[in-house]
């Protein structure tokens, strides 16, 4: 009789280091656009995402954040659609944070290096501009000098207040 082992997938990911660098000051997006960003941010335990928001000493959104098991594309490494997902969040949250109620209308991003599986890496992003709805927002998945995923975002603002 032919045996077949089943494969249980055990959590081993053990606690992940997401403090920011000196001068970043904690931001919590919750409290600015309410609970419902749970695709990136909503299990902050678990084996997809973990992110924690700041914003630097410029007032811009940042975020550190671990890519975990879940998110894998290429063996051992983060799917580009994972990467898209925190993107979009990320630089939305960031014309929100800048004051502008809006949502992600364009979203071109260039995969520059394959980002491997548990590592802790950093988003920054730039508000570029903000004329009548449109609020431009640039932004870059990186860790030290290598960048992962680069971005430019065009923001809508939503009508009505
Ligand atoms: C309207 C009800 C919305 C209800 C939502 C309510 C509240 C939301 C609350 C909280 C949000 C929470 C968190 C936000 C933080 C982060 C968000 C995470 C990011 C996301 O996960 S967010 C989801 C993905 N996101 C979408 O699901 C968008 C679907 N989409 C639309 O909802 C519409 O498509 C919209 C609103 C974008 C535009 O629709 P619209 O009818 O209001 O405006 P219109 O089309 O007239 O565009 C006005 C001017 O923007 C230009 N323009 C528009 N789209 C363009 C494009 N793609 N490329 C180049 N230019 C574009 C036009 O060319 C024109 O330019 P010009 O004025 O120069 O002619």
């Amino acid at each position: 009789m032919r045996v077949v082992k089943k494969k249980v997938l055990v959590d081993v990911c053990g606690p992940v280091d997401l403090s920011g660098d000196e001068g970043w000051v904690a931001f919590d997006a919750p409290a600015l656009v309410g609970a419902s960003l749970r695709f990136v941010s909503g299990e902050p335990d678990g084996n997809r995402y973990r992110v924690r928001y700041y914003r630097d000493a410029e007032q811009q959104l940042r975020a550190r954040i671990w890519f975990g098991p879940e998110t894998e594309g290429p063996p051992g490494h983060s799917h580009g659609g994972a990467m898209a997902a925190v993107l979009d969040e990320v630089l939305g949250l960031a014309a929100w944070a800048a004051g502008h109620r809006v949502v992600v209308g364009n979203l071109n991003i260039s995969f520059r290096n394959l980002l491997p599986l548990e590592e802790v890496v950093t988003v920054e992003s730039t508000v570029i501009s903000a004329a009548g709805r449109k609020v431009m927002v640039h932004g870059r998945i990186c860790l030290g000098e290598t960048v992962f995923a680069e971005a430019e975002c065009l923001c809508i603002t939503l009508p009505g207040k």
